[in-house]
């Protein structure tokens, strides 16, 4: 998929051939530093990418039981869903939650109005039973007295009260996916790793697909089961979490963590990355992080690298990758 925004300067290619599957009970971690394309992804998947802004190229097939045929799976192209149809799919297939919780609640209406409204609206129930349901969502999500909070506003919560009811509204529909850009980074320490915490639980219970950005790849520890590292619109590196960890092969993904702080090892002060962050504007059709790559090699001034795969369910775009393990090949004894 490419995702691009004409300007008067210009094409801002936000996202280039970024591709990846995400399956029921999965946790898809997006890392990279700002502007590299994290929420422009998710929110093409999610039908928010707003003119001058267009989805270039490429697919995105969801799966869901709705559309479905004689026990067929069917998919639809979300990339060619118009705009007037995305209120089916976000809301009951996709759930959303946003770094600043403000962004999807509404100021004006309760919480009871705004939760009961989106289960009646998607799910067709009675709004007596929406709102016993908007109750259990709320003591999920561990909102003291839920009853009475119906009745509240949005500004008579505190910031991370406020992200505890849009989690319990994503989640309102029991979406196939959720989309989480920065959920906690508003938020102060403590009530950080609550809401992390919180995510956490309810994607196992929910097995919802989760889409979860942060910059912060000790967050994504936490919880991905698979990491996609961006940087200046592409993908650098797709793998499991403990492949990303354990056996990072970019010379980008390494240099993001040896920012990460540790605990094991006595460091003097945490290594920023030197250089600038790329310009997205008509870029050169060369690897973005070349001009701040250690690992360099003549090819990489020549041409771009694509997303190869180097082992099982581990993706790279890079001509000289860091190889940190020994490999043993077994001889084949006949
Ligand atoms: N509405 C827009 N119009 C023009 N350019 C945009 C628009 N939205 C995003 N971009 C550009 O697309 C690129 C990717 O932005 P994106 O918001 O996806 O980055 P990000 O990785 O999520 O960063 P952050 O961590 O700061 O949120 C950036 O160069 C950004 O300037």
């Amino acid at each position: 998929m490419c995702t691009y925004f004409d300007m008067a300067e210009g094409t801002v290619k936000a996202v280039q051939d970024v591709s990846f599957d995400l399956w029921q009970d999965e946790v898809l971690g997006i890392v990279g530093e700002t502007g590299s394309g994290k929420s422009v992804t998710v929110k093409s998947i999610a039908g928010l990418i707003d003119k001058p802004g267009y989805i270039a190229k490429g697919e995105i097939l969801f799966y869901t039981d709705e559309f479905s045929s004689n026990g067929q799976p069917e998919y639809i192209d979300l990339a060619k869903l118009p705009k007037e149809q995305y209120s089916r799919i976000r809301g009951k297939h996709i759930g959303m939650i946003f770094q600043d919780p403000m962004t999807s609640l509404d100021p004006m209406y309760t919480i009871g109005d705004q939760m009961i409204e989106t289960i009646v609206h998607h799910e067709g129930v009675s709004e007596e039973e929406a709102e016993e349901r908007a109750i259990r969502l709320l003591e999920q999500v561990g909102i003291p007295k839920p009853k009475e909070r119906l009745n509240d506003y949005p500004f008579q919560l505190s910031g991370g009260q406020r992200q505890r009811v849009v989690i319990a509204i994503a989640l309102s529909c029991n979406p196939e996916v959720l989309i989480a850009d920065e959920p906690s980074t508003a938020l102060d320490v403590t009530v950080q790793a609550q809401i992390l915490e919180l995510m956490k639980d309810l994607q196992k219970q929910y097995r919802s697909g989760l889409l979860f950005i942060t910059h912060d790849l000790a967050v994504i520890a936490e919880i991905a089961t698979k990491i996609q590292v961006m940087y200046g619109s592409y993908q650098m590196e797709l793998a499991p979490s403990e492949v990303v960890f354990d056996n990072p092969m970019h010379p980008y993904t390494n240099a993001l963590l040896e920012c990460i702080p540790r605990l094991d090892v006595k460091q003097e002060e945490l290594a920023p990355i030197p250089g600038q962050p790329p310009i997205m504007l008509n870029p050169p059709p060369l690897c973005p992080f070349l001009p701040r790559c250690k690992r360099a090699v003549d090819r990489c001034y020549k041409e771009m690298p694509s997303l190869e795969q180097v082992e099982d369910n581990h993706f790279l775009r890079c001509f000289n990758p860091v190889v940190n393990r020994v490999s043993v090949v077994k001889e084949d004894v006949g």
